[in-house]
Parts: C-alpha cells; structure tokens; sequence
C-alpha cells in the first residue's frame, strides 16, 4: 500500500486559502505519485485560530466536506483527511474523516483529548463517541488526533480491535518534537502496527509547528521522515503483511493480561 501524507503550511484562520492548497494537493500527488491513500493533518481548514473558531468552522455536512468527497472520487483515491473544525450540536469539534475513493465517509472521529496547554477546553467541545477502528483498502485501520498520541489507551484499543495502521494528524509544537518523534513510534512497536503521522509546519501565535511527518513500522523502523520546518510531500510503500509477521513472532497482543493490570 502506498501512502502519501501532505505536511502542509497551515494558514490560520483562512479556511478558503487552506481549501485551495488541499485541492491543488491531492491532485498534483494523484498525478505525480498515484498513491492507495492520501493523508492530510490536524485543523487544516482553520488551524488554531481558535478565538475565531465557531466563525471559521464548518457546519455538518459543510464545505469542506463536500469538497473532500468531490476530490476522493475525482482522484479515485482514499482520503484519510486529517482533521477540520465542525460546528456540532455541543459546540465546535476537531473532527477526523475519511473518505473513500466512492466519495464515501466511512469513519468520523471528534477528538476526545482537548489540550489544556492551547486552552482548548474553551473553544472546542470534546467528542463523545468511543474511538472505533475502520477498513480501509481492506484493512483495518484507525485514526486519532495530536494530544491523544500521549494517552497509549486510544491506540491499544484501536490494536487490539484489529488496526493495523494508525494515522495521527498535528499541529505539534517544536517546542515537543523530541516528544512526537519518541510516542510516534513507541506506539508502533507497543502495539506492532503501521504509523502514519501527519505534521504541520510554519507558525502561529509565536509557535513554530513541529514537522516531522513520518511513517513508520510495526518494527519501528522510520520508513520516510519529513523535514522539521518545510512544506511537503512524503511518499512510502507499506507492506501490510509485516504486521501479522511480527505479531506471530512476538505475541504481544496475545500475551496481554488486561484483568491483571
Ligand atoms: O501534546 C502536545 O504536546 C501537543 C498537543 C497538540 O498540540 C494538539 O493536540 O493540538
């Protein structure tokens, strides 16, 4: 399976300009490099322009959304498209999607772990549902956003109901990249799966964005890094049957005591 994933130059609070930029995106890398699944990251439509944030969302069923569906099918490619801001029943939420190259969504996660540290709790509303796993290119797979890669649960809940890859979108900060880099793939070995992070670059309010995209293997191998600070494309070939290989050889999800801990 061949992964592309967009490191992308986030304009905050200029939700048109960032529509442009994924579209011209998922076409040139379509063309160019003909990947099985497209990758974007976190907030991309708005990024953390959260003073402005119910003004910049998109409703349900928005835009944006439309756009992704358009563009999934257009391309024929599967779109794991990070995450935007959607104005929900409860208030704004950081929702991940994916698209299927049908024009389909299959699966929808609202980001459950608000940051304290970017005083989200005041802008956003937590999601409510259960993070749940998905098949995509038949395989089973799940997403979930930034600040969750800290809490290990979300991902061994995801392995242990099947997902062989994982996909992470960010806006992290350079500030925390040592952090990114080092829970990235202690959650590929941990739970001997595929990662599939994609990272923002530039700034906003004073803080550099962490780049740093990457994919990464059930063995924690980097497979493909991207640059700490560039706008850019990374392109990796995925051999899922590493995952079973190694989970065969070192049964660690088998050998689990859940009871016990
Ligand atoms: O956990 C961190 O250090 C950063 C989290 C973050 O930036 C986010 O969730 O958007």
């Amino acid at each position: 399976m061949k992964v592309a994933i967009y490191q992308m130059d986030i304009q905050a609070g200029e939700p048109d300009t960032n529509r442009g930029k994924v579209k011209q995106w998922v076409k040139d890398v379509a063309e160019r490099h003909r990947p099985d699944v497209a990758v974007l990251p976190e907030m991309w439509t708005t990024g953390y322009a959260l003073t402005e944030i119910a003004r910049l969302a998109d409703e349900e069923n928005g835009q944006t959304e439309q756009m992704l569906k358009a563009l999934a099918k257009e391309n024929v490619i599967d779109l794991v498209a990070g995450s935007i801001a959607v104005n929900a029943a409860d208030g704004v939420v950081n929702r991940a999607l994916t698209i299927t190259k049908d024009g389909e969504i299959i699966n929808e996660y609202d980001k459950i772990h608000l940051v304290p540290m970017l005083d989200e709790p005041r802008y956003l509303a937590p999601g409510k549902e259960k993070v749940s796993p998905y098949q995509l290119q038949e395989t089973t797979m799940g997403s979930f956003i930034c600040y969750d890669l800290r809490f290990p649960e979300i991902a061994r809940s995801l392995a242990v109901n099947g997902a062989k890859v994982m996909y992470v979108f960010g806006e992290w900060p350079e500030a925390r990249r040592d952090h990114w880099d080092a829970l990235l793939r202690a959650r590929a070995i941990e739970n001997q799966c595929f990662v599939v992070a994609a990272g923002s670059v530039g700034s906003y309010d004073g803080a550099n964005f962490s780049g740093h995209s990457t994919v990464i293997s059930p063995w924690g191998n980097v497979l493909a890094l991207a640059s700490p600070d560039e706008e850019e494309t990374l392109v990796a070939n995925i051999d899922l049957s590493e995952v079973d290989e190694f989970r065969e050889a070192v049964p660690v999800l088998k050998n689990r005591l859940p009871a016990r801990y």
